[in-house]
């Protein structure tokens, strides 16, 4: 992930699945020299959103960036995207430092909370391809598709399965920069 001044981030992601545990991971997460932990929602076995947002994001002892990631794009979440975003909505106002949404719901986000962003929040759409790494061609589409969604910061996720997938990967992030 990349910084405000493009200096690289180092982000952890924490995936327990109880706040209690959560807490402690993002403790052992600085320790081991994390620069900004990743709050999966979705891994939680039960979550009461007001409350655990407030526990989680209170006294954190690094950035953090909340991910609420749903079944469609890989991640545990089940249920309606409608509480999903008002969840990530209001991890917003109380203070996340990231959010993270799935290109797919971005512009319906970003648009939800257009001149209501706080000043340093930054609002991350991403993409996922489980399956490989795409063409150099679509990589780019992707990249638009991803900026003009609204995004303060780009970020694609695919499945290296030859080594020139990698250099790819590499190719396309000169072209991830959003101006802030
Ligand atoms: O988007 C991603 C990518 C990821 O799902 C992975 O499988 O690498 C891990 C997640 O925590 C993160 O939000």
């Amino acid at each position: 992930m990349a910084g405000r001044n493009n200096s690289t981030l180092l982000c952890v992601s924490l995936v327990a699945k109880t706040v209690e545990e959560m807490l402690i991971d993002m403790g052992r997460a600085k320790a081991a020299g994390a620069d900004v932990v990743e709050i999966r929602l979705d891994n939680l076995a039960a979550f009461s959103p007001r409350q655990d947002l407030e526990r989680l994001l209170r006294d954190r002892p690094l950035p953090a960036l909340v991910t609420y990631r749903p079944k469609w794009e890989g991640g545990e979440y089940e249920g309606d995207d409608v509480k999903r975003l008002d969840a990530l909505r209001l991890a917003m106002e109380m203070g996340a430092d990231y959010v993270d949404v799935e290109l797919k719901v971005a512009p319906e986000f970003a648009n939800s909370i257009a001149g209501e962003k706080p000043e340093k929040f930054k609002l991350i759409v991403s993409s996922h391809n489980y399956e490989s790494t795409p063409s150099m061609e679509v990589l780019g589409d992707l990249v638009a598709s991803i900026q003009v969604a609204g995004a303060d910061i780009v970020k694609i996720v695919t499945t290296a399965v030859n080594i020139t997938d990698v250099a790819r990967m590499f190719q396309v992030m000169v072209h991830c920069q959003v101006s802030c």
